[in-house]
C-alpha cells in the first residue's frame, strides 16, 4: 500500500487538504499527518512527501532532515467549491461577511469586490460589532468560522485554500493514478471547470484570472476536449481541439456545434442522446478516435478527440529508432550468483514505478537490464525509449528530451518536435550515460523529474508526463558528485531503485553458458568449442564485457570453415580489447580455476590429443630424452594419434596456452609445468 506524508503547517491546513486528497486518492493510499504546530520529529517511511508550500517545507527542512523520497511542493488556490457556491448565490439574501477584525472584513470585503462577486448582498460582522443578525441565515467567512452567529448553519469558508489542479495532477502522477483521457481524475476536473465556466458565464469576467490555473491544465492535455450543454452550446474548447479540426476562430465558446463542426458524421455523433460512446473517423485524410461521455448530472456533454494517426506515428518513430524493449528477463543468461541476484532485483523493482539507477561497466547488460524491467512492468505495452547521452550536445539533449514549438530557435524544424518524454508517455525513458549530461541538462532534468511535467522549446504550455525513468551510468556518481560534477540531488532522485551490474571477470563461470547461447541464437548449425578454446575465453579478462564476448563470437561463428571450433578460430590478438596474454600471470590459470572450481572435470580443457603429447612430453623428460617437434612427430607414428611436425606445433601451441608446457627456445625448450604434473597425478 503506497503511503504518504502530508505536511502541513496547522491542523486546520491538514484537515481541509487531506480531505481534498482523499476524494482523488484511492483507498490503497493511507495519508499521514506531519503538522508543523504540533513538531514533526521524523517520516515514517512514506515513498512521498506532499508540502503545503514552499514556505513549510523550507521550515521542515530547517529542523529535521527530510527523507530522499519524492517531494511536491503543493501550490494552493482558492477553493472553487466555494466559490462556485458564492458565484450562484441570490442577491436578495442577505449574507454575514465574518471575519476577526472591523479592518480584515472590510478588506475581504474588498477582495471579493475585485473577483467580481458584486452581486452579493454583503454585511460585515466581527466580535464586537452591533448587529442584529437574527435574521441572517448565510455567512461566509476567511477562515474565522469561530466568529460565525451560533444560529447561522450555511457557512462558506473562503479562507481554506486547497490544492491547485497542479498540485493534485502531480500527486497522482506520482502514484500512477493518474488518467488523462476517461479516467477519474479527468472527469472529476472536468465537472469542476465546467461549473466555473458556467459560473463565469454567468457572472463576472474577473473571475478569469482565478480560472487561469484550470484552462492551463485543459490545455495542456494532449487530447482535444470540447464540452457542450444540452441546447448544444459549446461551454468549452481547448487548443488541441482546435488545432486537431483546423478550426480558426479565437473564441468558440459560446457558439452552437453546428457553427463550429462541420463534419457530419462527428456533429450527428455528437448530437446522439446516447452516452458514453466511441467512434472512430477519418477527416481530411487523418483518423481520429472519438469519445463521448456526460458530466454534471447529464447537463453537459463531453467529447475528446485524439488522432489515431500521431499515435501510430509516434510508434512506428519508435520502432524505426530501434528504442523497443526487445529483452526479458529469460534473455539475461548466467547462472552465477550475481546474475541469479540481479533477476530477482529486477523481477521486484518492476512491479513498482520507481526510478531505477544502473551502475556497471561498459557492456555488462545495462540496456538489457533496463529493457527487462520495462518488459516486466505494467508499462510493458507503451513505448520504452532510450537516448545515449554520451554522443549529444546540451541543446541537442534538450531538444530530443524535451521537444520544440515552431520557430522556437534558428534550425528549428517548422512542424516542430515531439519530445521524447512525451513520447515515451506512460512508458518507460533509458537515459544512458547519465553521468555525461551537463550540470545545466541536469537541472532540467531534476525539475522533470520532480515536477512530472514538461515545456517544450520555445512554448509557455505545461504538459504533464508520466514517465518511468531508468538511468544508466558507467561512471561512479557519488565520485562525480564529490567532484561537483554531478547533483546529489538528481542523483537520490534516479537511485530509487538501484542495481549494480557486476564486470563478466568477476562471474566467469557465467562465460560457458553465454558463449552457448551466442553460438545457438547466431549459427544456423550446432557449433561446437574445444575445451583449450573454451579455457582460453575463460581465462580471458573481458574489459569489454559481454559486449567484447558477443563480438569475439559474432566473428568467429562469421568466419568459421567447420562447426568444431578451436584455438586457431579465435581472432587476431589485436581483435581483443586486452592482448590475448595467454600466460599471463594475472589471468585465471588452469590451476586456479580449478582451485575455485574443484567439481568441474579437468577433461573439459583437455583433449585426448593434447593428453596423448602431453603424457609423451613428460616420459620423454623423465627418460631424459630431448624434447622437439621433430622427436614428437617421430614418437607418435606407433601411437593412436599419428601427427606431422606442423601439426605437432599446434598442439605444442594449445598445451602452451593451457599453461601445461613452457615453450622456450634452446635446448631444454620444452618443459610441463606444474599444472602438468598435477593433471597427471590426477589421471592416474
Ligand atoms: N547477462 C547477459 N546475458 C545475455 N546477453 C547479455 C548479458 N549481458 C549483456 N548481454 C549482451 O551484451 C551486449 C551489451 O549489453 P548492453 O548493451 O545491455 O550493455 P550496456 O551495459 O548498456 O553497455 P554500454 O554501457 O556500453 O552501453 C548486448 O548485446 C546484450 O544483449
Amino acid at each position: 500500500m503506497d503511503k504518504i506524508g502530508l505536511v502541513t503547517g496547522s491542523k486546520d491546513t491538514a484537515i481541509v487538504l487531506e480531505n481534498q486528497l482523499k476524494v482523488f486518492l484511492t483507498d490503497k493510499v493511507k495519508i499521514n499527518l506531519y503538522i508543523s504546530d504540533d513538531g514533526i520529529e521524523s517520516f515514517s517511511g512514506e515513498t512521498l512527501l506532499v508540502f503545503s508550500s514552499q514556505a513549510l517545507h523550507d521550515e521542515v527542512l530547517s529542523k529535521i532532515n527530510i527523507p530522499p523520497v519524492m517531494k511536491i511542493i503543493g501550490n494552493r488556490t482558492v477553493n472553487y467549491d466555494v466559490l462556485d457556491a458564492l458565484v450562484s448565490l441570490p442577491s436578495e439574501v442577505p449574507i454575514l461577511l465574518v471575519n476577526d477584525l472591523e479592518e480584515s472584513a472590510k478588506e475581504v470585503y474588498a477582495a471579493l469586490l475585485e473577483i467580481g462577486l458584486d452581486h452579493l448582498n454583503l454585511t460585515l460582522y466581527y466580535p464586537g460589532c452591533q448587529l442584529n443578525v437574527a435574521d441572517f441565515e448565510i455567512a461566509i467567512t476567511p477562515g474565522e468560522v469561530r466568529y460565525v452567529p451560533r444560529h447561522i448553519q450555511r457557512i462558506y469558508d473562503i479562507g481554506s485554500r486547497i490544492f491547485d489542479f497542479r498540485t493534485i495532477a502531480k500527486i497522482l502522477s506520482q502514484l500512477n493514478l493518474l488518467e488523462y483521457s476517461s479516467g477519474s481524475f479527468s472527469k472529476m476536473y472536468l465537472e469542476k471547470i465546467i461549473k466555473i465556466a458556467r459560473g463565469l458565464a454567468v457572472s463576472r469576467a474577473e473571475v478569469v484570472k482565478l480560472n487561469e490555473n484550470m484552462e492551463q491544465v485543459i490545455h495542456s492535455f494532449n487530447t482535444g476536449l470540447l464540452m457542450y450543454d444540452n441546447d448544444y452550446r459549446i461551454i468549452v474548447c481547448n487548443e488541441v481541439l482546435k488545432k486537431l479540426l483546423k478550426i480558426n476562430k479565437y473564441k468558440i465558446e459560446g457558439n452552437t456545434l453546428q457553427q463550429i463542426v462541420h463534419n457530419k458524421k462527428l456533429l450527428s455523433f455528437m448530437q446522439l442522446e446516447q452516452q458514453d460512446s466511441h467512434l472512430e473517423l477519418t477527416l481530411d485524410g487523418s483518423e481520429f478516435s472519438v469519445d463521448k461521455f456526460k458530466i454534471t448530472n447529464n447537463e453537459i456533454t463531453c467529447v475528446s478527440i485524439k488522432t489515431l494517426q500521431n499515435h501510430k506515428m509516434i510508434r512506428e518513430n519508435v520502432y524505426k529508432k530501434g528504442h523497443i524493449a526487445k529483452y526479458n528477463l529469460d534473455d539475461i543468461i548466467g547462472q552465477s550468483d550475481a546474475i541469479t541476484r540481479l533477476k530477482a532485483i529486477i523481477t521486484k523493482l518492476a512491479k513498482t514505478d520507481m526510478n531505477v539507477l544502473i551502475q556497471g561497466e561498459s557492456g555488462t547488460g545495462k540496456e538489457l537490464t533496463a529493457s527487462a524491467i520495462h518488459n516486466m512492468s505494467s508499462r510493458s505495452d507503451a513505448p520504452f525509449l532510450a537516448v545515449n547521452f554520451s554522443a549529444l550536445s546540451d541543446d541537442l539533449i534538450e531538444s530530443e528530451l524535451f521537444g520544440y514549438v515552431e520557430g522556437a530557435f534558428t534550425g528549428a524544424k517548422k512542424s516542430g518536435k515531439t519530445g521524447l518524454f512525451e513520447e515515451a508517455n506512460g512508458g518507460t525513458i533509458f537515459l544512458d550515460e547519465i553521468g555525461d549530461i551537463s550540470l545545466k541538462v541536469q537541472s532540467r532534468l531534476l525539475r522533470v523529474l520532480e515536477e512530472r511535467e514538461i515545456m517544450p522549446i520555445g512554448s509557455n504550455e505545461i504538459k504533464p508526463i508520466d514517465v518511468r525513468i531508468v538511468a544508466a551510468t558507467n561512471k561512479d556518481l557519488k565520485q562525480l558528485i564529490e567532484e561537483k560534477q554531478f547533483r546529489e540531488d538528481l542523483y537520490y532522485r534516479l537511485k530509487m531503485g538501484f542495481i549494480q551490474l557486476q564486470p563478466l571477470r568477476n562471474r566467469k563461470e557465467d562465460i560457458p553458458a553465454l558463449i552457448d547461447h551466442m553460438a545457438q541464437s547466431q549459427a544456423s548449425s550446432k557449433v561446437t568449442f574445444s575445451e583449450s578454446l573454451m579455457e582460453i575465453l575463460m581465462r580471458y579478462d573481458w574489459s569489454g564485457n559481454v559486449r567484447e564476448l558477443k563480438n569475439t563470437l559474432t566473428y568467429m561463428l562469421a568466419v568459421r570453415e567447420k562447426d568444431s571450433l578451436s584455438v586457431v578460430d579465435l581472432p587476431d590478438d589485436k581483435f581483443f580489447d586486452k592482448s590475448l596474454d595467454l600466460s599471463s600471470d594475472d589471468a585465471m590459470t588452469f590451476e586456479t580455476y580449478y582451485d575455485t572450481h574443484p567439481d568441474q572435470d579437468q577433461d573439459l580443457f583437455i583433449n585426448e590429443e593434447q593428453a596423448y603429447f602431453l603424457r609423451a612430453i613428460v616420459t620423454m623428460i623423465k627418460l631424459d630424452q630431448s624434447v622437439s617437434r621433430v622427436s614428437l612427430a617421430k614418437n607418435s607414428e606407433n601411437s593412436n594419434f599419428v601427427r606431422t611436425e606442423n601439426q605437432v606445433r599446434r598442439i605444442l601451441t594449445q598445451l602452451g596456452e593451457l599453461n601445461m608446457i613452457t615453450l622456450n627456445k634452446g635446448r631444454r625448450g620444452i618443459m610441463p609445468t606444474a599444472n602438468a604434473y598435477r593433471w597427471i597425478e590426477n589421471k592416474k
